[in-house]
């Protein structure tokens, strides 16, 4: 057996074509196209080639790019000026601060900072609240991508057992609460670096979602033959970026989200989704 590929790549072109039509008919109502905005700190090259990605994204639906870049010296009121800015900014319809923030910054005051309005990301305290309440809001771009992405591909959802492996802000803290959702109906156990048994908890999941940045972490003497396994994990090495999840899973497998191909480009097309919600949301309160 070998397990059918769930495309995140080709899935992400068919979700951008989708939000081209909507941006189109936003920019005619409105006569201005939505704004993204990015906020990037220092000089990572891994965050530099991220959000020239969300750009080019954002050039191909139409939707305008404001681009604010610091130095990694950059103090916390430097950059809660740029918040500050873009807050205030009405062509900036959302934005994302890029994260990690060098160290000597404190990145849950800047989040705090946003106009959870404007929070593309989905990262806000007011929202991650909102999401554990259960009141509509923007939703975090993993979690989100990895749920489209199963439900693009008719993986059963309600019932099913799901291991997540990482406690990341970004993706394994929020992605139980989204997929706990009665919608959804799935049963979530988080693992971590302290778990004891991993194995056990991934052999008993039928879809396994994989966000440790430990290359190579899964193997496919740990899978229950059939099951769904999405790949978050990036780790650079000197062969290239390396996911989490061992290549000979996918002997095991029923279904894969590679990296890269997978969950990556779903990550970036949920980032425009949020900023067109956003953008629709405005067209239909002015
Ligand atoms: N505020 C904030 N929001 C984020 O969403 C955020 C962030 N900070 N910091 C870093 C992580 C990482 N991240 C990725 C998104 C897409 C790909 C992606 O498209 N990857 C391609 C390959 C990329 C390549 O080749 O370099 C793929 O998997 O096919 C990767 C990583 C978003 N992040």
């Amino acid at each position: 057996m070998t397990a059918q590929l769930l495309d995140g790549k080709a899935t992400a072109a068919t979700i951008r074509r989708e939000l081209a039509e909507r941006v189109a008919k936003l920019t005619a109502m409105t006569g201005r196209p939505p704004g993204l905005g990015t906020v990037l700190v220092g000089d990572d090259p891994g965050s530099h080639a991220y959000v020239a990605g969300k750009h080019r994204d954002c050039a191909q639906v139409g939707i305008a790019s404001l681009r604010r870049e610091l130095p990694a010296d950059a103090t916390q009121r430097q950059v809660e000026d740029v918040i500050d800015e873009l807050n205030a900014d009405p062509a900036c319809t959302g934005y994302i601060v890029q994260l990690p923030l060098p160290r000597h910054l404190d990145a849950n005051a800047v989040l705090a900072r946003m106009d959870p309005a404007k929070d593309a990301d989905g990262l806000h305290p007011v929202n991650l609240g909102r999401l554990v309440l259960g009141v509509d809001a923007p939703l975090p771009c993993t979690p989100r991508g990895i749920v489209e992405l199963l439900r693009r591909y008719d993986v059963p959802l309600a019932g099913a057992r799901v291991c997540v492996i990482g406690r990341g802000i970004t993706v394994g803290r929020p992605i139980g609460l989204l997929l706990t959702r009665r919608s959804e109906n799935a049963t979530v156990t988080l693992c971590h670096t302290g778990t004891k048994g991993l194995a056990w908890h991934v052999r008993e999941a039928d879809i396994v979602v994989v966000a440790a940045g430990s290359p190579g972490l899964i193997t496919k003497d740990m899978l229950r033959p059939g099951a769904a396994v999405l790949d978050v994990g990036i780790t650079r090495t000197e062969h290239g970026l390396v996911g989490d999840i061992h290549p000979e899973a996918a002997e095991v497998a029923g279904w894969l989200a590679p990296m890269p191909g997978g969950v990556g480009p779903m990550t970036r097309a949920m980032l425009l989704a949020n900023v067109v919600e956003a953008a629709e949301r405005n067209a239909n309160t002015v």
